[in-house]
């Protein structure tokens, strides 16, 4: 007869998984004090305590020394909530971004700044700009393109008129459920969301819910809401807005192409040093004359900056006139790269760079 099995055979890593949680709780306390002694000396030197540069300095060290079996993406993931811990200790973290809450956008804050840092969800996105121009957010983290949708007018034109920096990009997969309280799919009369998420799963409605009535709402969060209360229906709506009100997710990833996603940029009030793997953000607008948009785009070329975005927007009080929004790898202050921006100043007539800062991870899908 074989013998009944116990937890016995488990109790030796089980005992050497809990001495080895007992360290990490004194390191991890010990990295605590650390953050405090750090914000303690830059109290008096007018040092904001939030320092994306060294973050990424972190992200890469502990990366670099991995020897597994834990991912570097899995790493990344622990090290952003024993970071945003540190910053917690250090003082209040807080964070604005275009409310409300359990959007993507409040995922995308949650996804760079971790669990402990306090959320100021905001009615406009010129709104998150105010909280951190006026000092009530260390930072502000406000979308400006989607991989399907393109570019987010409102961010475009209030960086424009802002004096703050872009320190941080932000890449988010733009996942959409089907969520509901207790109901089946098949019960699904009517399903809620905000318009561009109905759109973006338009394919997996047909298909699956094609006679369900679509019912337009302001948020995805508010589709939710309205899930939770009402009998056969269901919202498109994030993994977080599910988990926050306890719905159940009825199909999870519907959204038709399932690598969509979102960037949005980190709003601070301080510029960032170079990395050595950074990205810039600038506009310009150049004189209307044949050959002018031409001659700017190649100073980028000469200067051999590889531009990863443009994008025109028209001038608020130049009709018919255009600013052109411009990314390229590197840093502002890269010698090649600071000619070429020398340059381009000459050559247009309004030119802002909004900041270098370091790039940011592409999730895959
Ligand atoms: O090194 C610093 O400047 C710190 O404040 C410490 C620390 C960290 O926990 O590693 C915390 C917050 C900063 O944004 C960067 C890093």
């Amino acid at each position: 007869m074989e013998p009944k099995r116990t937890g016995v055979e488990l109790s030796r890593p089980r005992k050497r998984i809990d001495a080895i949680d007992q360290q990490i709780v004194e390191l991890l306390n010990q990295r605590a004090e650390a953050a405090l002694e750090i914000a303690g000396l830059k109290k008096g030197s007018n040092r904001p305590n939030f320092a994306p540069v060294r973050e990424s300095e972190v992200f890469d060290g502990v990366i670099k020394n991995n020897q597994g079996p834990l991912t570097p993406s899995t790493l990344k993931q622990v090290f952003t909530e024993i970071i945003s811990a540190c910053r917690g200790v250090q003082g209040e973290f807080k964070a604005a971004f275009l409310g409300p809450l359990q959007t993507f956008s409040h995922q995308a804050t949650l996804q760079r700044f971790g669990k402990a840092c306090m959320c100021l969800p905001q009615p406009t996105i010129s709104q998150v700009f105010d909280q951190v121009e006026k000092g009530l957010a260390q930072v502000g983290v406000v979308p400006v393109e989607n991989s399907t949708e393109g570019g987010v007018g409102q961010t475009l034109d209030r960086l424009y008129t802002s004096s703050l920096k872009v320190s941080g990009e932000i890449f988010t997969l733009i996942r959409h459920n089907l969520i509901g309280a207790d109901v089946k799919i098949e019960q699904v009369e009517k399903v809620y969301s905000h318009p561009q998420a109905l759109a973006q799963c338009t394919h997996w409605l047909n298909r699956n819910l094609p006679t369900a009535i679509l019912v337009e709402t302001a948020s995805t969060a508010k589709a939710a809401a309205i899930a939770a209360q009402e009998k056969n229906a269901a919202a498109i709506a994030s993994l977080l807005a599910a988990q926050s009100r306890g719905l159940n997710v009825l199909a999870d990833s519907i959204q038709d192409d399932p690598g969509n996603l979102t960037r949005f940029l980190v709003l601070t009030k301080k510029d960032c040093p170079t990395t050595g793997n950074d990205k810039t953000s600038l506009a310009f607008m150049v004189p209307h004359r044949p050959g002018s948009l031409n001659r700017a785009l190649d100073i980028f070329a000469r200067a051999d900056l590889n531009l990863t975005k443009v994008e025109s927007r028209p001038c608020k009080n130049r009709r018919w006139e255009y600013a052109f929004f411009v990314d390229f790898l590197g840093h502002k202050d890269d010698p090649a790269a600071a000619e070429a921006l020398a340059e381009l100043k000459n050559a247009s007539y309004m030119m802002r760079v909004f900041g270098s800062y370091p790039r940011g991870e592409e999730p895959l899908p």
